[in-house]
């Protein structure tokens, strides 16, 4: 078996006396694609802060890529991780081409003396293709709609060819076909980059992708259920994850919840 992309062992973060994440340990293989679902406050950004070397934990052992932290730069490690956040915070209106482009020094403007390969503009350019945004690759940030952002935000994630993409609640605020545009980009993703892979954090059922292999239920910092997707998103998990009566069903690999009703 491959070395695991991501593990975390017993893993807890501590703040201000309280436990936003309590002995959380998860294994995630190359090629897995894992959804972190669960309301409000659970603690799946700050477990995802973790996973993309952004803070170090309380007790318990991270590793990422093979490197434990707190004895790796976490700097470096985080430039080989794809990082999707829908608010990115771009201060000045760039190009979505230059957007994509600061994917590849990790950089939210394009540094001044950085001047991209061609290989690097060629590879923008497919992935800008590839997310159905050749037409508006000159278009300017402040011109785009939250759909198109988050499409770009994503080819932008896969510049340097991670090994890991994390995901924040990509589909905040899309209207349904934008949503629906996003999650198809990500399946196809997925596909044509077999040893990819990706945890997607959200609370909403509907947005989980239908590639989605795995995933961990969290409520006030702890693991409810975690494993295959097919048996950890069941009717009762997640009504004991939201401590609301769902109904879970999936049609065509997507997933969807509703208030089961009493008979
Ligand atoms: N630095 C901090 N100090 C104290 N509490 C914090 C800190 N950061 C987050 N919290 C609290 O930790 C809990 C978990 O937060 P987190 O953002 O990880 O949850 P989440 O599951 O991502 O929530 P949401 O779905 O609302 O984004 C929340 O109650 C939050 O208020």
């Amino acid at each position: 078996m491959s070395a695991p992309i991501l593990r975390t062992d017993s893993v807890s973060v501590v703040r201000s006396g309280r436990a936003l994440i309590a002995d959380v340990s998860v294994s995630i293989e190359p090629g897995q694609h894992w959804v972190f679902l669960g309301p409000n406050g659970a603690g799946k950004s700050t477990l995802l802060g973790l996973l993309g070397a952004h803070t170090h934990p309380t007790t318990g052992t991270v590793e990422v890529l093979g490197h434990r932290l707190g004895r790796v730069d976490m700097r470096a490690l985080r430039s080989s991780i794809g990082h999707v956040n829908p608010r990115h915070p771009l201060d000045y209106p760039l190009r979505v081409r230059e957007v994509v482009l600061t994917g590849q020094p990790g950089t939210v403007d394009l540094p001044p003396r950085w001047t991209p390969d061609p290989e690097h503009l060629e590879r923008a350019a497919a992935l800008i293709d590839a997310f159905g945004m050749t037409a508006r690759a000159e278009a300017r940030w402040d011109t785009l709609s939250q759909g198109e952002r988050g499409r770009a935000l994503i080819a932008r994630a896969l510049m340097p060819e991670p090994r890991l993409l994390l995901l924040d609640e990509p589909a905040t605020g899309l209207d349904l076909t934008a949503r629906e545009q996003l999650l198809i980009a990500l399946d196809q993703v997925r596909r044509d980059h077999p040893t990819l892979a990706s945890v997607l954090v959200t609370h909403h059922i509907e947005e989980i992708p239908a590639s989605t292999t795995h995933a961990i239920l969290l409520r006030d910092g702890r693991v409810l259920a975690q494993g295959a997707a097919e048996s950890v998103l069941s009717t009762d998990n997640v009504s004991e994850c939201f401590a609301h009566p769902i109904r879970i069903t999936r049609d065509g690999g997507r997933w969807s919840a509703r208030t089961a009703m009493p008979v």
